[in-house]
């Protein structure tokens, strides 16, 4: 999907500054030109919400972060995030960082500090994040904390309302979505699917793929968001489309991840230096970031947790589910999927998803 951006040359000097006079140095020059555009009133692309048919009218930022004062019946969107993990906490701060108006809310407060400091507002539950905002972001750890804090006692469902959204983030399964998106839509607020893929640090520099599905208005109004936290997006149509999309994505990365590791382990066990394999990998067709990323500290036995290895478990358990759902065949996942349940048997699940190559280690050891 191609993003069009529309510049004013003019205000795009060799260094771009944001709202808060910092040169963007972490983002990429795409994402810079169009956060500068968001900011100059001279350009023709502004990311200022179009009415829809619910009415969910407001513009992106507040006012500070613009040089005019917007027409009278614009406000800044009030933003609120749900759930500050790995993933969730340096997504909301590129969301305030950016100078947009966000509440937050987690579990556990005291995650929520941190964002406080950089100018977040906070609520003591996600329906009063959701009455208090136009647009609700949930970013939790699996389909039962998903639906717990959309729909359980204080949710998130509980505070919305027509005009309205609520975009989930979370990796969940597509019937988890459908359930969720049942209970946001039936208060007349808009729901929207957006698993992420792209790890701690493409969340960090702003850099995630956003995997959307449910309503349209609501992606276009969201839009702005998404790309402050993204440097994609997907629309693929009907609840269940953008879960469906992330599971046969990770489905494939948890496969590669083992079968990484067993290539790691069998050349060490030959005589071979794995730092010579990796080398090796990252010049040819099987190249990938994850293998380069990965392998250097695989082959030192440190796994520094960017994705959890109870999540990558959890998404290969949801796949195999869908694939049983229409009949396919995934036999190398359903092995993988036993590697990762033997790693989690072993204290590994808050470990980095690369651990699993511990639960190879483990075997080998059986055996002799
Ligand atoms: N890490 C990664 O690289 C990526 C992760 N994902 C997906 O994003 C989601 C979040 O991942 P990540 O941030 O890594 O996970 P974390 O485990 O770091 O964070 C999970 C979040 O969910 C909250 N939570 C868990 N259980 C409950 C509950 N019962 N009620 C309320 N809140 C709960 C946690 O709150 P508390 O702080 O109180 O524990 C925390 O805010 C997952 O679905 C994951 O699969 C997607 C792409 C990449
Ligand atoms: O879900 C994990 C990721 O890296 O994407």
């Amino acid at each position: 999907m191609a993003k069009i951006l529309m510049l004013n040359s003019s205000c795009c000097s060799s260094q771009i500054l944001s709202p808060h006079k910092t040169t963007i140095s972490s983002l990429s020059l795409s994402k810079a030109m169009a956060m500068c555009s968001s900011f100059c009133p001279r350009t023709p692309f502004h990311p200022r919400a179009i009415k829809h048919q619910n009415s969910l009218q407001f513009k992106a930022f507040s006012t500070h972060a613009s040089s005019t004062s917007p027409p009278k019946d614009e406000t800044p969107a009030r933003i609120g995030f749900l759930g500050l993990g790995i993933m969730g906490s340096p997504m909301a701060q590129n969301l305030i960082k950016s100078g947009c108006d966000v509440t937050v809310w987690n579990r556990t407060k005291s995650k929520c500090d941190p964002l406080i400091s950089l100018g977040a507002k906070y609520k003591s539950s996600p329906e009063e994040v959701a009455a208090s905002c136009d647009v609700t972001f949930a970013m939790l750890a699996d389909p039962e904390s998903a639906v717990d804090v959309a729909c359980g006692k204080h949710g998130a469902a509980s505070g919305m309302s027509s005009g309205k959204g609520y975009v989930d983030v979370s990796t969940v399964d597509g019937a988890t979505s459908k359930l969720i998106s049942s209970q946001i839509r039936s208060t007349g607020a808009l729901f929207l699917e957006a698993p992420v893929s792209g790890s701690k640090k493409p969340a960090e520099d702003g850099q995630l793929i956003f995997l959307t599905a449910g309503d349209k208005s609501l992606y276009e109004t969201s839009a702005p968001f998404l790309d402050i936290m993204g440097k994609s997006r997907f629309y693929l149509g009907d609840v269940g489309n953008g879960a469906a999309m992330k599971l046969v994505v990770n489905m494939i990365m948890g496969s590669m991840m083992a079968s990484f590791s067993e290539g790691l382990l069998l050349s060490e066990k030959v005589g071979l230096d794995p730092s010579v394999l990796v080398e090796v990998i990252s010049q040819g067709a099987i190249s990938a970031p994850m293998y380069s990323m990965k392998g250097p500290s695989m082959v030192q036995s440190l796994y520094p947790t960017a994705f959890p290895l109870k999540h990558q478990q959890k998404d290969l358990r949801l796949a195999l589910g869908l694939a049983e759902s229409v009949s396919q065949p995934t036999p190398i996942a359903a092995a993988a999927n036993e590697l990762y349940k033997v790693a989690k048997s072993h204290g590994l699940s808050d470990q980095d998803f690369s651990a699993v190559i511990e639960a190879l280690k483990v075997r080998l050891q059986q055996r002799t």
